[in-house]
């Protein structure tokens, strides 16, 4: 135990942590986890509170590496009334992130390198999760001309993903020549797979609810047509698309046809995505609206199932705040997008651990080592042991709570969860080392 004991000096220079009785991944007998200078220092039985060491009981709880964000919407620069750098990192520790992607659709577009840095820095400033900022593919998000995505990749935030989430890069050429330059740069082009043409006017999916309803459709081809034609210009490209929020089942198949055929071509699926179905559209209330929109009993089942096999890869919350005026309004006014960080492992438990779609390792995978593999994080998702980053996430998986908007930590409160009962809860966040969350409550 020599080399532990000096590490473990070491590391109380920084102030230590040790964790007692957690359970690594939900597996076997609990262990006690020693961190300090931001690493995993020991693991093992009845470990020793080294003094000043600041203990947090696990009493049996899961750690799991800490949770990695590929897609949310912190609304800074620009709708600061609905969501900061600083409120938004909070939501994701509480959520259990210690890494989230801000997409670009702010104003003004982080289509520059002086958003992206600003973006990585107010993150850092804030210190509770590492804010990445996404950049632009095309300047303001219109479709027409590549943004300068060298210049963000080598700024301060170091970009290492590109999307004009909210809208489609609908223009082939366009697409096309984004592929090939992300290869060349080494980042990752995030699509929105939404054929412009097909959505017009659209605001539910398309389908018996919203004719019923009288609600203007979005059918499922309009996303699935665009994964397809994404997976063979990747193809022809050389190059990687990671598709945003999938939502059919069609497009479900469409990734396991073009991994079959060995296209790089990887997906996330939103906690929403998993739970909710287009029925919730009866009441229009307009929190139920979202792009893409909630679909049928069977796309979520597929969607489902798809994550269970890995055919897509990770879990992406799609954390959308809007103002109330932007919701609380005549349907096909509202905004479309819900809120997600705080809610997600509660969702991500009850709709695939419950039914023994994953376990907790699998939990791990999707949330957070899949997502940190697809952007090319190096210091998340990685696995918990010694010499490790200490990038955890402690979860109770019974901890019944009922959700209220308002009490989120989030400035907007369009949850769609409103209160529904979930049994899993974060407690604990940790951010190499600093802990960002303690029994729920945000460390600052
Ligand atoms: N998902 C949504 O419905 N809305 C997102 C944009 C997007 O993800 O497409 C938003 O920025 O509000
Ligand atoms: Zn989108
Ligand atoms: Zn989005």
């Amino acid at each position: 135990m020599t080399g532990e004991a000096r590490n473990t000096s070491r590391g109380f220079a920084r102030g230590g942590v040790l964790i007692r009785g957690a359970r690594l991944y939900g597996e076997g007998e609990p262990q006690d986890v020693l961190i300090g200078d931001g690493e995993i220092l020991a693991i093992g039985a009845g470990l020793d509170v080294p003094e000043g060491a600041e203990v947090v009981e696990a009493g049996g709880q899961v750690l799991l590496p800490g949770f990695v964000d590929l897609h949310t919407h912190l609304r800074e620069p620009g709708r600061e009334d609905t969501e900061t750098i600083e409120s938004g990192s909070a939501a994701a520790a509480l959520g259990g992130y210690t890494a989230v992607f801000a997409m670009a659709n702010t104003s003004p577009v982080a289509d520059s390198v002086v958003i992206t840095d600003h973006v990585w820095r107010r993150g850092q400033e804030v210190g509770l999760v590492d804010v990445h900022p996404v950049g632009a593919v095309t300047v303001g998000l219109a479709g027409k001309q590549l943004a300068e995505m060298a210049t963000m990749a080598s700024g301060v935030g170091k970009v290492k993903m590109f999307s004009d989430d909210g809208h489609c890069v609908d223009d082939p050429l366009i697409m096309r020549r984004a592929l090939e330059y992300s290869s060349s740069l080494g980042v990752l082009i995030a699509q929105h797979a939404e054929e412009p043409r097909l959505t017009v006017g659209a605001v539910a999916h398309e389908g018996p609810t919203a004719a019923r309803l009288g609600l203007a459709g979005w059918p499922r081809a309009a996303e699935e047509s665009i994964v397809a034609r994404d997976a063979l210009l990747a193809r022809d490209a050389g190059a990687r698309v990671h598709i945003c929020h999938a939502s059919t089942a069609g497009t479900v198949e469409l990734m396991k046809w073009a991994r079959g055929q060995g296209i790089s071509i990887t997906a996330e699926v939103t906690p929403h995505h998993l739970l909710l179905d287009d029925s919730r559209l009866e009441t229009y209330d307009a929190v139920n609206k979202v792009n893409p929109p909630l679909r049928e009993r069977s796309d979520v089942e597929a969607l489902r199932k798809g994550l269970a096999e890995g055919v897509i890869d990770c879990v992406a919350t799609d954390h959308a705040p809007h103002a109330e005026q932007d919701k609380c309004c005549e349907f096909s006014a509202a905004r479309p997008g819900m809120l997600g960080l705080e809610t997600a492992l509660a969702i991500v438990a009850q709709t695939m651990v419950e039914p023994g779609l994953l376990d907790w390792r699998g939990v791990a995978k999707v949330m957070s080592e899949r997502p940190a593999e697809i952007v090319g994080l190096t210091d998340q998702g990685r696995p918990i042991a010694v010499g490790e980053p200490a990038n955890l996430t402690l979860v109770d998986p019974q901890r019944e709570w009922t959700v209220r908007g308002p009490e989120l930590a989030s400035i907007a409160a369009n949850t769609p969860f409103e209160a529904m009962t979930f049994a899993a809860r974060v407690t604990t966040t940790l951010l190499r080392g600093r802990v960002t969350v303690r029994d729920g409550q945000v460390q600052r």
